[in-house]
C-alpha cells in the first residue's frame, strides 16, 4: 500500500515511511492511494474474531508488506493485552435503539488509547530498522497527550514535547501527562487554545531549519496510523448488532473529525453505515460545514467537553481530499485560502459527498446537562461530557426505526468528575489503574503561545539527527 499526500507534491511512501514522517513535507497530510475493500462474505467471516485478531485483519490491506500478518498480530495483541476489559472496546445497550461503545478501557481512560498504544509499538519497531531518533511533538486538548505520553514513556530514540493549552483542560487530563517524570516526556503549558497549539505543531513540521536538525513525526490524528488503528472499532462493534446483513448509525462526539473520519474509512472499505452523525458542542465549525458548507474558524469556547474545544478540524482536510476527486493541486489551493482567510466555502461535490453518508448536530450545555441526567436516571449510566454529545446527537437523529446508533463513548466520565457531578449529582471515581494520581510530583514547562518559545524550547532539549 502506497500513501499519497492531500496536497499532491510531497513524496509518496509506505507504511512505515508515513507512520513516522506523521504530517506530509507539502503540509498535507497522508491517505492510503486507493481503499481496500472487503465483500460482504470476508466481513461477515470476521464476526466472533477476539478484538487483536479482527485489528490484525482490518489493518493488514493498509500495512501492506511493512509488516508480515504474524508480527502485526503480536503487536495487536501486546497492545490489546494492555487493556482493562476482554473484549477492549464492549458494547452496552442503553435502550431498544441506544448503545455506547466503551472506548475507555485502556490506560489513560480515553478512546485515543486503543490507537496509541499500538502507534508507541510501531515507532519502536520501525526505529529498529535505522534512521535518526525521533522528535515526536504534539498538541493535546487533554486526551492525545496522556495517551502518546503514555505509549512512548522511556522508549529509546524518541523524545516527546506536548502541548497542551495552559488551564483548559482537566485536572485529571492534566495531571495524567504531567506526573509521567520519564526523561523523554516533556510537557509544555501554553496560553491559547488548542487550535493554536495544532497551528505550531504543523509550522514546526514545516520549519525548514527543524527539520534539518531534527526528525519529527506526529502522534497526533494528523498520522495515518492513529486513524488506521481506529476503524477496527467500527467493525467490532457493527459486526456484534448484525453486520454485514444490518446497517448501522454512529454518533460520534467530534472535534479534530479523526475518529468520525477512521468511520468513513470502515463505510469505504465495505462495512454498512447507515449514517455518521458528527456531534459538536458550541465550538461547531464542522456542523456549520456539514449544514450549510460554509467552514469557517470561529474563536474558541471553553466548555465543559474541552477535548472538543476546536475549530480547525485537521483530519476534515482528508474527507475535503477524497470527495473532492483526490485533486491535491485543488485541495492544496483550497487549503492555502483557507489558512489566509480563516474561512472556506466546500465546493458541491463536497457537500454532497459528505451528506451521502454524514449528518451533524450541535450541543449546548443544556443539551449535555439534560443527556447526562438521562443517561443516569433512565438507563443508569454514568456517561462523560463528551459522549453525552454524542447521545444528544443520536438521540435526535433521523434515522429509520430499524437501525440501531452506536454513540462512541470516548472517555471515561471521571476524567470530568467535576462536570458530571455537576449534572447528575454523581461523583465517578477513578479506576484503581490511575488512583493515586493526585499523589504524585507534576513537572511541566510554562511557555508562552509564541512559536519562537516553543521551537526554541525543543531545539534545545530534543536529540538533533545525527
Ligand atoms: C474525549 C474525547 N471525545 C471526543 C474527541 C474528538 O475526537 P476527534 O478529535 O477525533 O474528532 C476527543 C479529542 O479528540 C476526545 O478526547
Ligand atoms: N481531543 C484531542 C485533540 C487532539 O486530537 P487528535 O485526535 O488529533 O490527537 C485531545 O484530547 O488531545
Amino acid at each position: 500500500m502506497e500513501y499519497v499526500s492531500t496536497r499532491g507534491s510531497a513524496a509518496t511512501l509506505d507504511f512505515a515511511g508515513a507512520t513516522l514522517a506523521g504530517l506530509a513535507s507539502d503540509g498535507g497530510l497522508y491517505v492510503p492511494s486507493e481503499w481496500p475493500r472487503f465483500s460482504e462474505a470476508e466481513i461477515a467471516g470476521f464476526a466472533g474474531l477476539p478484538y487483536a485478531d479482527l485489528a490484525q485483519k482490518v489493518m493488514q490491506p493498509f500495512v501492506g508488506d511493512c509488516l508480515s500478518p504474524a508480527r502485526l498480530l503480536e503487536l495487536t495483541r501486546e497492545a490489546y493485552g494492555r487493556f482493562a476489559h476482554a473484549a477492549v472496546t464492549p458494547l452496552t445497550q442503553l435502550d431498544e435503539r441506544n448503545w455506547l461503545l466503551e472506548l475507555f478501557h485502556g490506560p489513560t481512560l480515553a478512546f485515543k488509547d486503543v490507537a496509541l498504544q499500538l502507534l508507541g509499538l510501531f515507532f519502536e519497531e520501525f526505529l529498529a530498522r535505522g534512521g535518526d531518533p525521533l522528535t515526536i511533538v504534539g498538541a493535546t486538548s487533554g486526551d492525545t497527550g496522556s495517551a502518546a505520553i503514555d505509549a512512548v514513556a522511556g522508549r529509546d530514540r524518541v523524545e516527546i514535547f506536548m502541548l497542551h493549552p495552559s488551564g483548559r483542560v482537566s485536572d485529571v487530563q492534566r495531571r495524567q501527562m504531567t506526573t509521567v517524570l520519564a526523561p523523554n516526556v516533556h510537557n509544555l503549558a501554553i496560553d491559547g487554545s488548542f487550535d493554536d497549539a495544532q497551528a505550531m505543531v504543523k509550522r514546526m513540521f514545516n520549519d525548514p531549519d527543524m527539520n534539518r536538525r531534527f526528525r519529527f513525526s506526529a502522534v497526533n490524528s494528523i498520522n495515518w496510523a492513529r486513524l488506521m488503528a481506529q476503524v477496527v472499532y467500527y467493525f467490532a462493534a457493527a459486526l456484534q448488532l448484525g453486520a454485514p446483513q444490518r446497517r448501522v448509525a454512529f454518533a460520534v462526539p467530534t472535534g479534530n473529525f479523526g475518529d468520525v473520519f477512521a468511520g468513513y474509512v470502515a463505510a469505504r472499505m465495505g462495512l454498512p453505515i447507515e449514517r455518521l452523525i458528527v456531534a459538536t458542542n458550541v465550538n461547531d465549525i464542522l456542523h456549520r460545514a456539514l449544514t450549510t458548507g460554509d467552514y469557517s474558524q470561529g474563536t474558541v469556547t471553553p466548555t465543559a467537553a474541552p477535548s472538543m474545544d476546536i475549530q480547525v478540524s485537521s483530519n476534515f482536510e482528508r474527507l475535503l481530499f477524497d470527495l473532492g476527486g483526490r485533486d491535491g493541486g485543488a485541495l492544496s489551493r483550497q487549503m492555502a485560502g483557507f489558512e489566509q482567510t480563516k474561512a472556506m466555502q466546500l465546493t458541491n461535490a463536497q457537500r454532497e459527498g459528505a451528506s451521502a453518508l454524514f449528518s451533524s448536530a450541535r450541543a449546548d450545555a443544556d443539551d449535555m446537562a439534560r443527556t447526562l441526567r438521562w443517561a443516569w436516571s433512565e438507563c443508569a449510566e454514568i456517561v462523560d461530557p463528551h459522549t453525552a454529545i454524542g447521545l444528544h446527537a443520536a438521540r435526535t437523529a433521523d434515522l429509520p426505526a430499524d437501525v440501531p446508533v452506536v454513540t462512541l463513548a470516548t472517555a471515561h466520565p471521571a476524567k470530568f468528575r467535576d462536570a458530571v457531578e455537576r449534572s447528575t449529582g454523581q461523583r465517578p471515581s477513578l479506576p484503581a489503574r490511575v488512583g493515586d494520581l493526585f499523589d504524585r510530583e507534576e513537572r511541566y514547562t510554562e511557555l508562552d503561545g509564541t512559536y519562537e518559545a516553543v521551537s526554541g524550547f525543543v531545539a534545545e532539549h530534543a536529540v538533533p539527527r545525527a
